[in-house]
């Protein structure tokens, strides 16, 4: 059976059970059980607290592991990348207050930086050359600047709310553009297991980046209109009673969809339905 970690708490839990339930697998009902077994897919799922989820998976136990990006890199484990969620999307960043003027990274030699995300860090300014103190804290990083612990942190920066509210501003390039991901050991096996998951997965963030596009187009305008909407491979076409019109379906990039929708109406197409896609392998 194969063993796979999810968050079980935080900004990541939500998200991730639902993508497992889109694609098809058992998900817990109880917010405290820590394991779901699918017997019908052969999967156990074990759910962990977010930052821990690589230290099993890179040990071995665990065959996959959903996290984010920036955790897995902080946890130093033996793990490697293999598909991106694109959800639970931010930036690791350093911040300082506000009012000190604009930071540098060479400006925190000797200076002491609370994080949750010590190996980050670390590793970060040793790319620069810089050494400073690096302060480990669990959370409400934001505020140590505040309590005298620290001069600068370094933290996850989402919508950037909790660094105004706190005064303060990000500095430097971003440590880690970070977004959920699906880990593996280096070296594992069940290598058919792993894979289908994976697919299953990918075939719902597919479907979640595309829309389903519809219309009728009136048959001497189809050449502008499917240049619009080229598909995957092509648009599929069918005749409609009218024989003056057909009728049109392709994907398209959900982000583009509504430009898409503009223009066509513009050139005269006709009934245009955008509709969500659940899952899908292309
Ligand atoms: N706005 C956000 N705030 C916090 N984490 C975010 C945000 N957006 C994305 N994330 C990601 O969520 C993950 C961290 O999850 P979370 O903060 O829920 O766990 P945690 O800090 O280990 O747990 P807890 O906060 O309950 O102690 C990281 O990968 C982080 O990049
Ligand atoms: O840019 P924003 O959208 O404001 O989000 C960023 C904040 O969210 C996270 O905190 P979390 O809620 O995980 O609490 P924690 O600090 O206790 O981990 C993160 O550590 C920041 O504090
Ligand atoms: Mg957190």
């Amino acid at each position: 059976m194969l063993r796979v970690a999810v968050p079980n708490k935080g900004t990541l839990a939500g998200p991730a059970s639902e993508m497992l339930a889109e694609a098809g697998y058992r998900q817990r009902h109880e917010q405290r059980d820590l394991t779901v077994i699918d017997n019908a897919n052969e999967v156990e799922f074990f759910f962990l607290r977010p930052k821990d989820i690589a230290i099993y998976v890179g040990s071995g136990e665990l065959d996959l592991g959903l996290t984010g990006r920036d955790l897995s890199l902080d946890s130093g484990a033996p793990v490697d990348e293999r598909l991106a969620l694109g959800f639970g999307g931010s930036t690791f960043r350093y911040a300082a207050p506000a009012d000190a003027g604009e930071w540098t990274v060479a400006e925190l030699q000797g200076k002491r930086i609370a994080t949750s995300y010590p190996r980050l860090v670390s590793d970060d300014l040793a790319r620069y050359g810089v050494t400073a103190e690096v302060i480990r804290l669990d959370g409400a990083v934001e505020i140590s600047i505040q309590l005298g612990v620290a001069d600068a942190i370094a933290d996850v920066v989402g919508s950037g709310r909790t660094l105004r509210q706190h005064g303060l501003v990000a500095f430097g390039d971003p440590i880690c553009k970070s977004e959920a991901v699906v880990i593996e050991r280096r070296d594992s096996d069940q290598v058919q297991a792993k894979n289908q998951l994976i697919a299953r997965l990918q075939g719902v963030v597919f479907a979640q980046q595309y829309v389903m596009l519809d219309y009728n187009c009136p048959k001497d305008l189809l050449d502008d209109a499917t240049k619009m909407t080229p598909g995957l491979e092509s648009p599929t076409m069918a005749p409609l009673a009218d024989e003056r019109w057909v009728a049109v379906r392709a994907m398209v990039s959900r982000k583009d969809a509504p430009a898409i929708m503009d223009r066509l109406a513009a050139v005269g197409a006709k009934a245009i339905l955008s509709s969500d896609i659940r899952a899908c392998r292309l």
